[in-house]
C-alpha cells in the first residue's frame, strides 16, 4: 500500500503500546494518515479487533501479569485476520526473552519490527546491545533471514541498514541517518507505521515501503534539523507532507532486492 493509499484508506492501527513513547507513536500513525488507538484492556479486545486493520504490540514495559493479555490480543486479532506486528524491546533480556516466547507458542505473530540486537536473538545469534539499542555489529541480512526461517514471520530489522525478510524474498535499505536511531520512540513509531502499510495485504514488498518511507522522512529532517529535539518533531512534519512519488524515486534508488 503507498503513502496515498494509507491517506484515503486511513487504517486504524491498535497499538499496545509501552509507557514510554505512545504519544510520538499516536502522532507519527496520525500524520502518515493512518488512526491510531491505544489500549491495554483485554475486555475490550474483541470490540478493538474488530475495527482494527494491524494490531501492534510492543513489550517495552510488559508487567508478568499482562503476559496473557498480549497472547489473547494476538489470538483475537489473528482470529479475525488482521496482522500482528511484535516489536520486541529488548528482547534478550530474561523476563523479556520468556515472555516473547510464550507470545510466540501460545499466540501467534506476523511480523518482528526490532533493531538489529532484538533481531539477532530470534536468530539465536550473539548480537551486543545496551537495553533497548543495538550496539554491536554483524550480517544483518544473515540475521534476519535466519530470523525469519526461525520464526516463520516476515522479519523488519532497523538500522543503518534495514533488512526486511521472509526467509526467501530479502530486501536492504541502506542509508545512514545517525539522529534516526538516538531518538527514543522511532523505532516504536515505526513498528505501528509498519502496521498502516500491510493493512490490505500482508507482504514484504508492504513492510519494505513502509521502512523506506520512514528512512526517506528521517532523512529529509535530517537535512533541515541537526539537533535531537526538533529533529523528532521535524520527522512528524516530514511524515505529513512526504508524497508517493518521493517515495517511489527513494526506493528505486537505494531499495535492493536480494
Ligand atoms: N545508523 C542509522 N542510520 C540510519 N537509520 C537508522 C540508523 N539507526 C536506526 N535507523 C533508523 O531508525 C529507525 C528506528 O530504528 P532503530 O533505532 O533500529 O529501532 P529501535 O529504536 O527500536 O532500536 C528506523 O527507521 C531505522 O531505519
Ligand atoms: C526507553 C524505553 N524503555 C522501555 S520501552 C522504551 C522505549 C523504546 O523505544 P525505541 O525502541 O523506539 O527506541
Ligand atoms: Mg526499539
Amino acid at each position: 500500500m503507498t503513502i496515498k493509499n494509507v491517506r484515503t484508506q486511513s487504517p486504524l492501527v491498535l497499538t499496545y503500546a509501552n509507557f514510554v513513547t505512545p504519544q510520538f507513536v499516536a502522532n507519527v500513525v496520525n500524520v502518515i494518515g493512518a488512526s491510531p488507538l491505544m489500549s491495554r484492556e483485554v475486555s475490550e479486545f474483541n470490540d478493538l479487533c474488530q475495527i482494527a486493520d494491524a494490531v501492534v504490540i510492543n513489550i517495552g514495559t510488559l508487567k508478568a501479569n499482562e503476559l496473557s493479555d498480549i497472547v489473547t490480543l494476538s489470538k483475537v486479532a489473528t482470529n479475525l485476520d488482521k496482522p500482528v506486528i511484535l516489536d520486541p524491546v529488548a528482547v534478550a533480556v530474561p523476563f523479556r526473552s520468556k515472555a516473547v516466547q510464550t507470545l510466540m507458542q501460545e499466540g501467534h505473530v506476523d511480523i518482528i519490527r526490532g533493531n538489529a540486537a532484538e533481531i539477532a536473538w530470534f536468530a539465536d545469534i550473539d548480537f551486543d546491545s545496551q537495553g533497548i539499542d543495538a550496539t554491536g555489529s554483524g550480517d544483518v541480512i544473515a540475521i534476519a533471514q535466519l530470523a525469519a526461517e526461525k520464526t516463520g514471520a516476515i522479519i523488519a530489522l532497523s538500522g543503518a541498514k534495514d533488512v526486511i525478510s521472509d526467509g526467501h524474498q530479502t530486501a536492504v535499505i541502506e542509508t545512514d541517518v545517525p539522529l534516526l536511531s538516538t531518538n527514543v520512540g522511532t523505532g516504536d513509531a515505526l513498528s505501528s507505521v509498519i502496521g498502516a502499510f500491510v493493512a490490505e495485504s500482508l507482504t514484504v514488498e508492504n513492510v519494505t515501503y513502509a521502512m523506506a518511507t520512514f528512512k526517506l522522512a528521517g532523512l529529509k529532517a535530517s537535512r533541515q534539523i541537526t539537533t535531537p529535539g526538533f529533529y523528532s518533531m521535524q520527522l512528524l512534519d516530514e511524515l505529513a507532507a512526504i508524497t508517493s512519488e518521493e517515495v517511489a524515486t527513494f526506493m528505486t534508488e537505494s531499495v535492493q532486492y536480494l
